[in-house]
């Protein structure tokens, strides 16, 4: 059985969630044909450890938040994050940690110190795909690793790898959705009588917000996965700065309600759409959409893309959009692939 070694870079919802499930699920992994240790955990809050036998991951989650790994073997109050990517015995890097909308970083540091010493690197982290994703890939292509994202867009539904490799077939011009989980829960929440404060309050308790949500409301986390399956699928070169951008932030209780009076349903809808010039044009704005639209009965943290195709016609995927375990689980299939690569398989 190969054992891989995992260094989780950020301790927060995500990262928590995949260990407990290698602590309480092994078998699950068992019968991929591969185990995961955990050699190294690096956060802002808990500092940094490195244990190359593994790191007894029961312990590890009994700590409050507040308490550091300083006074373990191996343990640090500093993250040291570098040094832990370059130097721990770590075969896959997990990136977890907050997105940074304009620039990526540190997280876009973090990918490439993986990658430029031979560690494979997955991630949920939508800042280094939608900023640096080309060259990182490349950097990746290079180094002989693997650099997967499949929980950038949409958590764990697997929206990414199966347009690649299962739409591949396809001319596609457009990708349309629901790109944001929080976005949608809170809109739905508003619909029920909350105020926008009260439901972002529940969106960050069930996980689904980023560290800032003001990154959901206002439409830049929507913004980052636009690009991002413009330029993965569309064949398209654009920044998330091209992506004209406007959130919900400015929708109240009032528009919700006078709305669902009038049979529709505010949403916050991602697109990049082929122009018959070639040029790709990006858009994320609210739109009250007709009861009767396909993404108006989308609810919750659940998030839906449409892939417009040429033999096809619209082909969309719905599934959970945000959540901790339903992000953890993007990780996992990060790792069957570097699984499939590292053992030249191709799985059905
Ligand atoms: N929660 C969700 O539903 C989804 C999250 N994501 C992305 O996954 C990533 C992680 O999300 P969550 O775990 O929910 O966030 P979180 O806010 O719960 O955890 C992030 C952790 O990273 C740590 N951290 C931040 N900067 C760090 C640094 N420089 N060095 C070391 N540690 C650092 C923080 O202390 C925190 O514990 C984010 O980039 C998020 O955008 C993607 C899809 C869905
Ligand atoms: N905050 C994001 C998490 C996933 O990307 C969302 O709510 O969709």
């Amino acid at each position: 059985m190969t054992t891989y070694n995992l260094a989780l870079i950020g301790f927060g919802g995500v990262n928590r969630a995949l260990a407990e499930l290698i602590r309480d699920e092994p078998q699950r992994f068992s019968s991929l044909g591969f185990e995961l240790r955990v050699v190294a955990i690096t956060d802002l809050a808990f500092g940094s450890l490195v244990q190359g036998d593994g790191i007894d991951l029961a312990a590890v989650l009994a700590m409050p938040r507040g308490s550091s790994f300083d006074g373990l073997p191996g343990g640090s109050s500093d993250p040291r994050n570098e040094e832990v990517i370059k130097n721990s015995p770590a075969d896959i890097v997990v990136e977890a940690t907050f997105t940074s909308p304009v620039d990526g970083e540190p997280a876009v540091s973090h990918v490439r110190w993986a990658i430029e010493s031979g560690k494979h690197v997955v991630t949920t982290n939508k800042g280094p795909v939608a900023l640096q994703g080309t060259s990182l890939s490349k950097l990746a292509a290079g180094n002989g690793v693997r650099f997967e994202y499949e929980g950038a867009v949409m958590s764990g539904t697997p929206v990414i790898r199966l347009a690649h490799k299962m739409l591949g077939g396809l001319e596609l011009n457009a990708v349309q959705g629901i790109l944001n989980g929080t976005s949608n829960y809170v809109l739905g929440r508003m619909e029920a009588g909350l105020r926008l404060d009260e439901a972002i309050a529940e969106a960050q308790n069930l996980g689904y917000a980023e560290a800032d949500p003001t990154a959901d409301i206002g439409g830049s986390d929507v913004r980052l996965k636009v690009a991002i399956l413009a330029n993965e699928l569309l064949g398209a070169t654009i920044h998330p700065s091209d992506v004209h951008t406007t959130g919900i932030q400015d929708i109240t209780s009032d528009d919700v309600a006078q709305a669902l009076a009038n049979g529709l349903r505010w949403k916050l809808i991602g697109e990049a759409r082929r122009e018959s010039d070639g040029r790709i044009v990006a858009s994320v704005q609210p739109i009250a959409l007709e009861a009767d639209h396909p993404l108006a009965g989308i609810s919750g943290a659940t998030n839906a893309v449409s892939f417009t195709t040429d033999l096809l016609g619209a082909v969309t995927v719905s599934g959970p959009g945000a959540g901790r375990v339903e992000t953890a689980y993007a990780l996992i299939s990060d790792i069957i692939a570097v699984d499939d690569f590292v053992k030249g398989a191709v799985r059905a």
